[in-house]
């Protein structure tokens, strides 16, 4: 999984060291550096505050105490081929920017100290720079559910064929397993065969699901599927919608309509981890009418890049809630962006 993101992100490490080894900042013995900085530390000749950090003298003086500072100059390179390489893995333009602004706001005229190796510096920036993306938002759907009045009901949104219906199940098993009470709402009236589809996984689960028949008003369905909560005790309602491209007005519209009689308490946007940069622009467009609350990124199992994660949650601004990593109800993941960082990061 994120193979691809993951080699990328190890290339920088290794580029940034290389370059610094190319123009090598060794630290200088003790005595050296008593006399090098009895010469440049006179009061005359230190820098004012607002002198570029990494100025020749400051540069001497750095290399004094044992510590390296990197330019801006050293850094363009390597930072250059990140960029490159978020692209090349399915970060958008503007994410892959905002994280190699950060990485050189963080490592530029810093002084680090030669104890780890200028690419763990390098390594620790990025890390930073994802992290930040990541948990800018943060949802815990188990908690959320415990936590909130009942029934919650939870709208999910999102294309054909992207997983919605599996995911659905699959979140109904994950609440089953810890006893929480069900109801499926079979909202997408729209597709031939979405109904059957559903109803085979609710009653394998063994999962009350409430429908109407094809054509009918989804928003009659989940409205139905909320009163069978209620007069049941059932916590959760998990309501289906007929997948739809983001460019047709009438279902978008009739997705608006959903929310607004509904009114519910999570709009969950399912997308493929495959689909990358479609899968963004999809998450943006979807979000912009009808705001989710996270999104679930299926098949994250299959040869996904990873950078659609980056990237949906840095544009829509909400969490990534899961992952989907296989066919079966048990292959949700949760999604734990320090998980995710280190899984890119490790070597
Ligand atoms: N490998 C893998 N396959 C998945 C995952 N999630 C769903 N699938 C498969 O993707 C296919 C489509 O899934 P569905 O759940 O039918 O898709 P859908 O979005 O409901 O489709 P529509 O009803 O057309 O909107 C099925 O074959 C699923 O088994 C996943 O996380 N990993």
């Amino acid at each position: 999984m994120f193979d691809r993101l993951r080699e990328k992100l190890g290339d920088f490490r290794k580029s940034i060291d290389e370059k610094l080894k190319a123009s090598p900042q060794e630290p200088v013995q003790e005595k050296a550096e008593a006399k090098v900085e009895e010469k440049i530390e006179a009061p005359k000749a230190e820098a004012p505050a607002e002198a570029p950090r990494s100025g020749i003298l400051d540069r001497a003086k750095a290399i004094t105490r044992g510590e390296v500072i990197l330019s801006e100059k050293d850094l363009e390179g390597p930072l250059w081929e990140l960029e490159m390489a978020l692209l090349e893995s399915d970060v958008a333009l503007p994410v892959a920017e905002s994280i190699i602004d950060r990485i050189r706001k963080d490592l530029s005229g810093q002084h680090k100290k030669f104890l780890r190796s200028t690419g763990d510096i390098a390594e620790d920036a990025l890390r930073d720079a994802i992290l930040t993306i990541l948990s800018a938002h943060t949802l815990d759907f188990d908690d959320y559910v415990k936590g909130h009045d009942k029934p919650v009901i939870v709208v999910f949104t999102g294309v054909n064929g992207t997983g919605k219906t599996t995911t659905i199940a699959k979140l109904a098993e994950r609440l089953k397993e810890s006893n929480v009470g069900v109801v499926i709402a079979a909202g997408d009236t729209f597709r031939a065969g979405a109904i059957e589809q559903l109803q085979k996984h609710a009653d394998r689960l063994g999962v009350k699901m409430i429908k109407h028949d094809q054509g009918s008003d989804p928003a009659a369905v989940i409205y139905d599927a909320v009163a069978y909560a209620k007069s049941n005790k059932k916590d959760v309602v998990l309501a289906d919608t007929a997948g739809r491209l983001h460019t047709n007005v009438n279902l978008m519209e009739q997705l608006k309509k959903i929310s607004r009689i509904i009114r519910p308490d999570l709009v969950i946007f399912v997308d493929e981890a495959i689909a990358g940069n479609d899968a963004v622009e999809r998450a943006k467009l979807f979000n912009d009418a009808v705001p989710i609350s996270g999104s679930i990124l299926t098949k994250a199992d299959a040869d996904s890049k990873g950078g659609a994660a980056i990237s949906i949650a840095h544009i829509t601004g909400k969490p990534i809630l899961f992952l989907g990593v296989g066919q079966e109800y048990k292959d949700l993941r949760k999604f734990d962006p320090d998980w995710f960082v280190e899984r890119l990061l490790e070597r």
